[in-house]
C-alpha cells in the first residue's frame, strides 16, 4: 500500500535527515517514535504528499507521489490519504458535519451516509449539528478522526494524534484510529513522541534524526 525507500531531506546546510525505509500494506499499522526535533512532522509530510524529499520514492496504492504535479498531487492526498494532526484544523464556522462534507466534496466521495455513521462509531454522533468551539479537545481530535476516515482513505497518517490529550483520551484516540484502519482495510502510520502509544501498536520504529 505504501512503501518509501531511500528518503533524505534537508531544511539547510547543516542538518540532513535520512529517514528509515517503510514498508506497509493493507491493513497494517506502523508506530514512529521519535524524540522531538528528530523529524516527524518532516517525515509525514513527505509521505503525504506535502514536502518533496531531496531523494528517494513515496508509492502509494502504485502511485509514485512525486511523479505527479502539483495540482495532482492535491488531488491524489485529497482522495487516498486520510491526515490527523496534533491540533484538529477544523473550521470554526462550520458545523462538524460540514466540515465532513467539505472533506468528502473535495476527495470526490459521495458516500455521505458514511458521516453519521462514523461520528457514530467514534462516540460523538450528537455532536453531528454541533460548532467546533462547543467540543472538548477529545471530541474534536475525534472529529479529525472522522474527517480523516469519511474520504474512504487507503492510508492514514497521523501527526501526534495523542499530544494534547490525557491518558483516557489518548487511549481511546488511537484504538478508534485501529479500529476504523482496520475497517477500510487502510495502512496506518503514527508518528509520536508520546511513550503511551508505544504498548498499543506492536509494530513500531524509532527515528534517530538529523546528521
Ligand atoms: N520549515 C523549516 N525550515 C527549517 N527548519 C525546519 C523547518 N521545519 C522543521 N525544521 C527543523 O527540522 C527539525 C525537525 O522538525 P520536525 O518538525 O520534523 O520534528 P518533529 O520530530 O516532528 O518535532 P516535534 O516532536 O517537536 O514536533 C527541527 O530541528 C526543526 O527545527
Amino acid at each position: 500500500m505504501i512503501s518509501a525507500s531511500n528518503i533524505s531531506f534537508q531544511y539547510n546546510t547543516n542538518s540532513s535527515f535520512t529517514f528509515p525505509d517503510i514498508q506497509l500494506s493493507a491493513g497494517e499499522e506502523l508506530l514512529i517514535l521519535g524524540k522531538s526535533g528528530s523529524g516527524k512532522t518532516t517525515l509525514l509530510n513527505i509521505l503525504a504528499g506535502l514536502l518533496a524529499p531531496q531523494a528517494g520514492e513515496v508509492t502509494i496504492a502504485g502511485q509514485n507521489l512525486y511523479q505527479l504535479t502539483g495540482t495532482k498531487r492535491d488531488k491524489f492526498r485529497g482522495s487516498h490519504i486520510g491526515l490527523v494532526f496534533q491540533k484538529p484544523h477544523i473550521l470554526g464556522p462550520l458545523t462538524v458535519r460540514e466540515n465532513l462534507d467539505l472533506a468528502q466534496y473535495f476527495s470526490g466521495q459521495k458516500e455521505s451516509s458514511l458521516i453519521p455513521k462514523v461520528l457514530e462509531e467514534l462516540g460523538i454522533g450528537e455532536k453531528i449539528n454541533s460548532q467546533p468551539q462547543h467540543l472538548s479537545e477529545g471530541e474534536a481530535q475525534r472529529v479529525s478522526i472522522a474527517r480523516a476516515v469519511v474520504i474512504r482513505p487507503k492510508l492514514i497518517l497521523a501527526d501526534e494524534p495523542t499530544a494534547s490529550l490525557d491518558d483516557e483520551n489518548a487511549f481511546k484516540v488511537i484504538s478508534l484510529l485501529k479500529d476504523q484502519a482496520r475497517k477500510l482495510k487502510a495502512a496506518l502510520i503514527i508518528v509520536t513522541h508520546d511513550q503511551r502509544v508505544k504498548d498499543l501498536i506492536l509494530n513500531h520504529i524509532s527515528m534517530g534524526g538529523a546528521s
